[in-house]
């Protein structure tokens, strides 16, 4: 139960677990008292004669032990329930800190429901491991040995067999303690693995339903639980195992000691008064135990879970965040620069995602990213993002390397907007003011005109203040991507990347988009990187580089690339169809995206 991560995690809930500790001290201290001043009081009454008064007086003294007993009992489960509460936000303080230093990459080979279980569960388990049994175990360290101690000094061989039953009480259970923590692991990867599932399923209900899987995924759920069922109950066996042979311990413990102490007093080598003291101090010397026992089955739920919170802590963050580097001007803003960049995602395909790719963006230029699936475009951006450093090959900013910027002021430089954003459960326009907080309601108005957002706002229940479902799920495809498009373009980042972001947007609303792109005062002065499949959102480029299984196959403006017999052409043919209807097709060129 000692477990080393969890103890030093304990400095992250210092405070409340010695205020916790001390609780049970004082609480322990204040039986043992009640429980002498009634030893005596039954010492002086069993001697009869003028021991009355002193019998009343010792009364007097166990009533007022068992008033503060009381209050401190009184005490106990708020103050306990205040300690658990700061530990359970320090605890999830660190591990979302640490999640935050894992960044996507860690996010994208986890399950979502397990780290949402350790988040949740685990540290609830955890609360009741650092509120309860860490203060009792220093309890049981002190008090049992201080009163065993004390009681040898009155009659040593009755303390020697007390000694020995608060050994055993405390060794014996000890010896479950591997095959309960191996069934307690076993069940809480059966729990994460569940969780996970049913997150997924949740999720995934309308796909379940149109392809007819809903059953065959409620059957697998059903065997799961079963499966924990049958874990848990496994589990339970062996901890009532436990819990039996400490109780064994503790009565059988007691009444040998009490055979002793009796003894000794008919043969008249203790006072009667000695032998209550015995009696009644021999109980509190294994309450602590009894209460340890209790804590251990609150607090094991946290030692169970200890594994995944270790391999969080344990897991090694894809990016490294040392610079020092002040961040990059925002005027002129910041060229990018790519170059010779080879990068192989973790777990992913043997062929490179990027093979020496070499690109630049001018400062405040629009470049257009072009490419077959699979050829890199994303990977490009998440680079930039740093998300991942490159294998070979450097990626620049403002002709920087990026790690020599702090991770803050990169992520301030450079905003990526994802084809699947993410939405949160809050008001549109909490929604849009995610990068600034402090945008006015002119502001967000004028950045959702540019994304396109602005007229189905106001179409929505209560306009901008309409809550929206959890990540988006009452709005569609389009209008999620414009909120987030929205959200960017209220941002001041100089650098802004466009990762088919407005794929699920109406022609006519991507045109729009587009234009704004190239023309609003807002947007026209950044850097802005366009990664797309339709190639008319990037026709109007100043550059547009074409991918080609992680490479830069071929890159120069729209004219030049389709005089140009290259891939460029070859995608444009392979969209619209050849011919110069295609090309008559195409809207009229913006003046000012130049
Ligand atoms: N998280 C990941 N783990 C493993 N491999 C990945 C990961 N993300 C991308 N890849 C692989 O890297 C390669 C490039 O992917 P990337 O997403 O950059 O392509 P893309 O051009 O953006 O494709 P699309 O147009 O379909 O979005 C692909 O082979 C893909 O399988």
């Amino acid at each position: 139960m000692l477990h080393r991560r969890l103890l030093r995690l304990a400095t992250a809930a210092a405070g409340p677990v010695l205020v916790c500790a001390a609780l049970g001290l004082l609480l322990s201290a204040a039986s043992l008292a009640q429980a002498i001043a009634l030893a005596r009081a039954l010492g002086h009454l069993f001697a009869g004669g003028d021991g009355t008064d002193a019998a009343i007086g010792a009364l007097a003294w166990a009533a007022a032990f068992m008033v503060v007993r009381a209050a401190l009992l009184r005490l106990d489960a708020p103050l306990r329930a205040r300690c658990g509460a700061e530990v359970r936000a320090r605890l999830r303080d660190r591990l979302v800190a640490r999640l935050g230093e894992l960044g996507p990459a860690y996010a994208a080979g986890a399950r979502a429901g397990r780290v949402q279980n350790t988040l949740v569960a685990g540290v609830e388990g955890l609360d009741a491991y650092y509120t309860r049994y860490l203060p009792q175990l220093l309890v049981v360290a002190t008090a049992p040995a201080a009163i065993v101690g004390w009681l040898a000094t009155v009659h040593a061989p009755g303390a020697a067999v007390l000694a020995c039953a608060v050994a055993i009480a405390v060794v014996v259970p000890r010896f479950w303690d591997a095959t309960l923590l191996r069934r307690g692991r076993a069940r809480w990867a059966g729990m994460s693995r569940l969780s996970a599932e049913y997150l997924e399923a949740t999720q995934a209900i309308p796909t379940l339903r149109v392809l007819g899987a809903g059953r065959r995924v409620g059957a697998r759920l059903a065997e799961r639980a079963d499966r924990l069922y049958r874990d848990t109950m496994a589990q339970l066996r062996v901890s009532l195992v436990e819990s039996g042979i400490s109780a064994l311990a503790v009565h059988g413990g007691t009444a040998a000691t009490l055979a002793v102490v009796a003894g000794a007093a008919l043969n008249g080598g203790l006072t009667p008064g000695d032998a209550f003291l015995f009696l009644l101090c021999a109980r509190e010397s294994f309450r602590p135990l009894t209460d340890l026992s209790a804590a251990w089955h609150a607090g094991y739920l946290g030692l169970t879970a200890v594994d995944e919170i270790e391999d969080l802590f344990a897991a090694v963050p894809a990016v490294t965040d040392r610079g020092e580097r002040r961040p990059p001007p925002c005027q002129p803003p910041p060229d990018v620069r790519f170059e010779g960049v080879t990068f192989t995602h973790p777990g992913g395909s043997a062929h490179p995602a990027l093979d020496s790719a070499t690109l630049r963006c001018p400062p405040g230029a629009l470049i257009g990213v072009v490419g077959a699936s699979g050829a890199g475009k994303s990977t490009l951006a998440d680079l930039l993002a740093r998300h991942h450093d490159p294998d070979a090959g450097r990626v620049l900013l403002a002709g920087h390397p990026l790690p020599e910027y702090r991770l803050a002021d990169l992520r301030a430089t450079v905003t990526v907007v994802h084809q699947e954003p993410h939405l949160f459960h809050a008001s549109v326009a909490d929604n849009i003011r995610l990068a600034r907080p402090d945008a006015t309601d002119e502001q967000v108005r004028r950045a959702a005109g540019l994304a396109g957002a602005d007229a189905f706002i106001g179409r929505l229940p209560s306009g901008y203040r309409t809550v929206l479902g959890e990540r988006g799920s009452t709005l569609s495809g389009g209008q999620r991507q414009r909120i987030a498009l929205a959200r960017a373009f209220l941002g001041t980042a100089p650098v802004l990347v466009l990762d088919e972001a407005t794929s699920h947007l109406d022609r006519e609303t991507e045109r729009a988009v587009t234009e704004a792109l190239t023309s609003a005062p807002e947007l026209a002065w950044r850097t802005r990187l366009v990664i797309a499949h339709r190639l008319d959102t990037v026709r109007h480029a100043d550059l547009i580089a074409v991918l080609d299984r992680g490479r830069v196959v071929e890159s120069g403006d729209h004219e030049h690339l389709m005089r140009r017999d290259g891939a460029y052409r070859a995608l444009v043919h392979r969209q619209r169809g050849p011919g110069p209807s295609a090309e008559r097709a195409d809207p009229p060129r913006p003046e000012a995206h130049r």
